[in-house]
């Protein structure tokens, strides 16, 4: 059993209808909402599978990935249940929430005005999280290039995807206490200097507290826009995390900042086959797994 185009065309032949047309709702309502969509494709399908196993709350023996370290500052979760009631309004319980995860995210990056995803649906929910291992599979903000190279390669990605990947980074925000250690006690050399007094402004000291909302934009030209100015942010020294910065400092990755710097249209195309491959990662299909009536706990 493998993933095909329109899963869904005889089940719930609007499926994908109405996914599209409440990613739209909710972004003109909230428009970060489309942001957290590409973000849990990541937390999600990184960690094992694109099987929503990240939305499951902790409760009965089930540890939540959401509580996880590396989902710190992720957001918007209540409005899966919005789409998802949608779903089963019109075709109870037939619609994964794993094919949630991952039409969202192909919604979200066209209203960010990224490119169109062909994506495949018939996906099956986890009856597990893994939140004990997700630091295994998603890297963190300071890991060198070779590790998150390593990490995206053993999903089928390359180097030219993951440079490509990360231009997600093109949208969203990054909360201080990810920042803080490339600001104080020293700027890091690879920042410019006149970005880190702009960051320093936005994170005015070394400790912010965790639960402050202290945060930068991920790029402040076009922080709502996917596009490729992630990539010449980079080239000016104003990536945010160091897993940004080094893609220019590596010579297996610079080549492709400096083609994505250039070319938004060639960004696209890569982006967006490495989204797909990302979104094919490992997926529960036949009889494995379940359809969630409620993404947020196992049947
Ligand atoms: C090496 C891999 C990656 C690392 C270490 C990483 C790490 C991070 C961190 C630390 C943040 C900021 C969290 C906060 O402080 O609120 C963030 C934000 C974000 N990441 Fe990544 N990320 C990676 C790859 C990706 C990928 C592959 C995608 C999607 C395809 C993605 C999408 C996003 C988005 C959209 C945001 C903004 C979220 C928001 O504003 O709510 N990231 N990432
Ligand atoms: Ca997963
Ligand atoms: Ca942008």
């Amino acid at each position: 059993d493998d993933l095909q185009l329109d899963y869904y065309s005889q089940s719930c032949p609007k499926a994908e209808d109405i996914i599209k047309q409440e990613v739209t709702n909710l972004y003109d309502k909230h428009g970060n909402t489309a942001v957290s969509w590409v973000r849990n494709l990541f937390h999600d399908c990184m960690v094992k599978s694109c099987d929503a196993s990240l939305l499951l709350e902790t409760v009965g023996g089930i540890q939540s990935e959401k509580a996880s370290q590396r989902s710190f500052g992720m957001r918007n979760f209540k409005y899966i249940n919005t789409i998802k009631s949608a779903l089963e309004k019109e075709c109870p319980p037939t619609v994964s929430c794993a094919d949630i995860v991952a039409l969202s995210a192909r919604e979200g990056v066209v209203m960010l005005g990224g490119p169109q995803i062909q994506m495949k649906t018939g996906r099956r929910d986890s009856k597990e999280s893994y939140a004990v291992v997700v630091e295994d599979y998603l890297p963190n903000h300071n890991d060198s290039i070779s590790l998150v190279l390593s990490r995206f390669q053993s999903i089928g990605i390359d180097a030219e995807g993951t440079v490509a990947i990360l231009g997600a980074h093109s949208v969203g925000r990054v909360h201080c206490i990810n920042l803080v250690d490339r600001l104080y006690p020293t700027v890091d050399p690879s920042l410019d200097p006149e970005y880190a007094d702009y960051l320093k402004g936005r994170c005015p000291t070394p400790n912010p507290d965790r639960t402050a909302v202290l945060y930068a934009r991920n790029d402040r030209e076009t922080p709502m826009i996917l596009d490729n100015m992630y990539y010449k942010n980079l080239l000016g020294h104003k990536g945010l995390l160091i897993v940004d910065q080094q893609l220019t400092s590596d010579p297996t990755t610079s080549p492709f900042v400096q083609q994505f710097a250039a070319d938004n249209g060639y960004f696209h195309d890569q982006f967006a086959k490495a989204v797909l491959l990302l979104s094919e990662n490992n997926p529960l299909t036949g009889d494995q797994g379940e359809i969630r009536k409620d993404c947020r706990f196992v049947n």
